[in-house]
């Protein structure tokens, strides 16, 4: 497919650099003797424009990081930004607000509506947000279903489609209100060696082709080398922070532990 994405501009891209930034992140779950420390002092800062892998053993709090982040967990202490807005500083109504604005999930399990189509999936951000299509939401629109090779199955059921098609029509409809910031966790999980490649391509290329930054929680190496950066956790630190590692680098990394 030679077809690119128009970049979109994105509002405040001069006064903050990062996309997210961290700061001494503590999340508890629970109290007392049954306290779990998922996170114990997390500093993060992620580039704009970048493809971020956060990779580390099961339990290292890979996910409870991605929710803090995102805004769906609170964290205990410490703070978040995103695009410059600390998001302790938001009511409930204002971070559900800002959530849909500026933030697009992928997950494990796609997470259509089975009743709705291709299309009506894509565009249910729009309707939560009760807002109208303009006709630059409608190109961007075409051109990311384009690229994303799911233009002739837009009047399809979920049921009718492939794992990863269906796993492209979730990236679509978390791209097509051009968030800053794209999550995904264990978008491959459920797809096949070929499936998971194109989605992971087309995360890559939403990176290079219109500066989407995207932050991928795996526990694949192979999923993780397709990332500019990888983040490896293990027990709630952040342990190392690679720029394009090695496989080998990767692998060691993974492997390393606390140090
Ligand atoms: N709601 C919760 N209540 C209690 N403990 C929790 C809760 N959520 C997560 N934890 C604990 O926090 C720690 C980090 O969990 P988290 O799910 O973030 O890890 P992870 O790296 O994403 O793991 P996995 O790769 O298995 O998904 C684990 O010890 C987990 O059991």
């Amino acid at each position: 497919m030679s077809q690119t994405l128009s970049p979109d501009p994105v509002s405040d891209s001069v006064a903050t650099p990062f996309a997210a930034r961290a700061r001494a992140l503590t999340r508890v779950h629970g109290r007392g003797e049954a306290a779990v420390h998922a996170l114990r002092g997390v500093d993060l800062e992620l580039p704009r424009g970048r493809f971020t892998a956060i990779m580390g053993p099961s339990g290292s709090g890979k996910s409870t990081l991605m929710h803090c982040l995102a805004g769906l967990d609170q964290a205990t202490s410490g703070n978040v930004e995103i695009t410059g807005t600390d998001l302790s500083g938001l009511d409930d109504d204002a971070l559900t607000r800002f959530r849909r604005e500026q933030i697009g999930f992928v997950f494990q399990s796609f997470n259509l509506l089975p009743m709705l189509t291709a299309e009506q999936n894509i565009l249910l951000p729009f309707d939560l947000a009760g807002r109208r299509l303009t006709k630059a939401d409608r190109t961007r629109l075409s051109e990311i279903v384009e690229v994303l090779g799911i233009a002739d199955r837009l009047r399809h059921l979920p049921s009718e489609l492939s794992g990863g098609q269906q796993q492209r029509v979730a990236i679509a409809r978390a791209l097509v209100t051009s968030p800053a910031l794209l999550f995904a966790d264990e978008p491959t999980g459920n797809l096949d060696s070929e499936a998971s490649a194109e989605v992971l391509d087309f995360l890559r290329r939403s990176v290079r082709e219109f500066s989407q930054t995207v932050v991928m929680v795996t526990h694949e190496l192979d999923a993780a080398a397709y990332a500019d950066d990888v983040v490896v956790l293990h027990d709630g630190r952040v342990t190392t922070q690679l720029r394009r590692p090695s496989a080998e680098q990767l692998a060691a990394a993974v492997r390393g532990g606390a140090r």
